[in-house]
């Protein structure tokens, strides 16, 4: 699927680090074994070749036997009946004999095959010995004991899952499994699927609500990428035909706005924007205005994200809330929280920060791409069972992905569509 092989691309150091650590632990303690479905498919052709050329054997035998028979006919017809039987028995056991040659011969060119394959190759499986068949392809299995548990709980909290979490994902893995002999091919398997079981109840995409405009209030610290997540997604509404506003207020900072109207015009969406410094939250009551004066389907605010002064920022937050609330009691319809997963286990913190800020509704990881700390994802759904709606794997307008859980946990994990 060509939606997943760009998801793994993408997301390819969070699952090379995975990989990576997976192939060390099996190999730490385990075994190279031959692979039993290649092996058995190599003995089956070799079979079906040898049966084929006895056959082909026997068939020559048989002509040759024709042969003699004819010769016995003449034979009688020359009225020599004595030495024609005499003939006629030795024919048949020199056809006897042949056909019993014949098998000896197979059998020591086989033995000898087998001697070759056997000093070409240094390690052949054992039935790559056996059947002469050249090297076997092999694979590491290692038993599941504790402490092979204890390694793939520390390589999880090294690709950020955080401890719980992957505590619960070791042990769910490990259920039924202890002793068990497994490849890192199966453990990957196995920890996409518990991974895909944690993300399964969150991914869901951002509601739409018959709402004319639908306010999206976005919030997260500064640098997590809401300005452009916000003309992502505005140009995805646009593309569903979606008539959408966007409102630029982080006033405080001209570099922010003027950021935002470059992203409004990639996405073909007008930008409110204020006098520097001036009232976010009167910027957002002009902007509802507007977007109920334009019948528009969707309105985006922007906001400011400094943490370093939170009563401040949460003052900030409340009061656009209570403004555009005088137009619309039920707005804002999703409070969009954007995490940057390179920040690792720090986006936790800023979850719990900004619930205590605004009333999240919703998250968006952005930076997915080129982060070897994916596994954060898998904590915040754990931990918080917050929806996430998308991911952000690049710079570019189209680099806003619905999230999937099945395709994120093969991408995190590294395991081959
Ligand atoms: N690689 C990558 N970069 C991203 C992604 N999303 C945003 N960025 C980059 O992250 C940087 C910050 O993004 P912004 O959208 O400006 O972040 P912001 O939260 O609006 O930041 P402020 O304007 O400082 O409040 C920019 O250089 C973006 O190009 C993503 O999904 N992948």
């Amino acid at each position: 699927m060509a939606f997943f092989k760009k998801l793994k691309e993408r997301m390819f150091k969070s699952s090379s680090k995975l990989e990576e650590g997976l192939d060390a632990i099996v190999e730490d303690g385990g075994a190279v074994e031959a692979t039993a479905d290649v092996d058995l498919g190599a003995e089956a052709e070799w079979l079906a070749t040898e049966s084929a050329r006895l056959e082909e054997e026997a068939a020559r035998l048989e002509r040759e036997a024709e042969d003699a028979e004819a010769a016995r006919v003449l034979a009688q017809e020359a009225d020599a009946e004595e030495r024609r039987a005499a003939e006629a028995a030795r024919i048949e056991a020199d056809r006897v004999e042949a056909v019993r040659i014949a098998r000896v011969e197979a059998e020591e060119r086989r033995a000898e095959e087998a001697r070759a394959a056997a000093e070409a190759s240094p390690k052949p499986g054992l039935l790559g010995r056996i059947l002469g068949r050249g090297e076997a392809k092999t694979v590491v299995r290692r038993a599941l004991d504790d402490e092979m548990l204890e390694q793939l709980e520390e390589l999880l909290i090294t690709a950020d899952m955080g401890v719980d979490t992957a505590l619960r994902v070791t042990a769910n893995m490990a259920e039924g499994r202890m002793g068990k002999r497994l490849s890192t091919q199966e453990i990957k398997g196995l920890m996409a699927s518990e991974v895909a079981a944690i993300m399964e109840p969150v991914a869901k995409p951002m509601p739409l609500y018959p709402k004319k405009p639908q306010v999206v209030l976005v919030v997260g610290v500064n640098g997590s990428g809401k300005t452009t997540t916000i003309g992502k997604l505005a140009s995805q509404f646009r593309a569903a035909g979606k008539s959408v506003v966007i409102a630029a207020g982080d006033t405080f900072r001209a570099a922010a706005v003027e950021q935002l109207q470059v992203w409004g015009d990639r996405a073909g969406v007008p930008v409110l924007t204020a006098p520097e410094g001036s009232d976010p939250a009167s910027l957002a009551f002009d902007a509802m205005s507007k977007a109920e004066a334009d019948g528009a389907d969707l309105l985006m605010i922007d906001t400011a994200g400094r943490l370093q002064n939170r009563a401040d920022l949460m003052e900030e937050l409340a009061k656009i809330v209570r403004v555009i609330r005088k137009k619309d009691p039920s707005a804002p319809h999703n409070t969009l929280l954007v995490l940057d997963a390179t920040t690792g286990q720090n986006a936790i913190s800023q979850v719990e920060t900004f619930q205590k800020l605004a009333d999240v509704s919703g998250l968006v990881m952005t930076k997915l791409d080129g982060t070897a700390r994916g596994g954060v994802l898998v904590a915040l759904a754990d931990k918080f069972g917050l929806p996430i709606h998308a991911i952000g794997v690049g710079e570019q307008i189209d680099d806003l992905q619905a999230f999937d859980p099945e395709d994120f946990a093969r991408a995190l994990t590294g395991l081959d569509a």
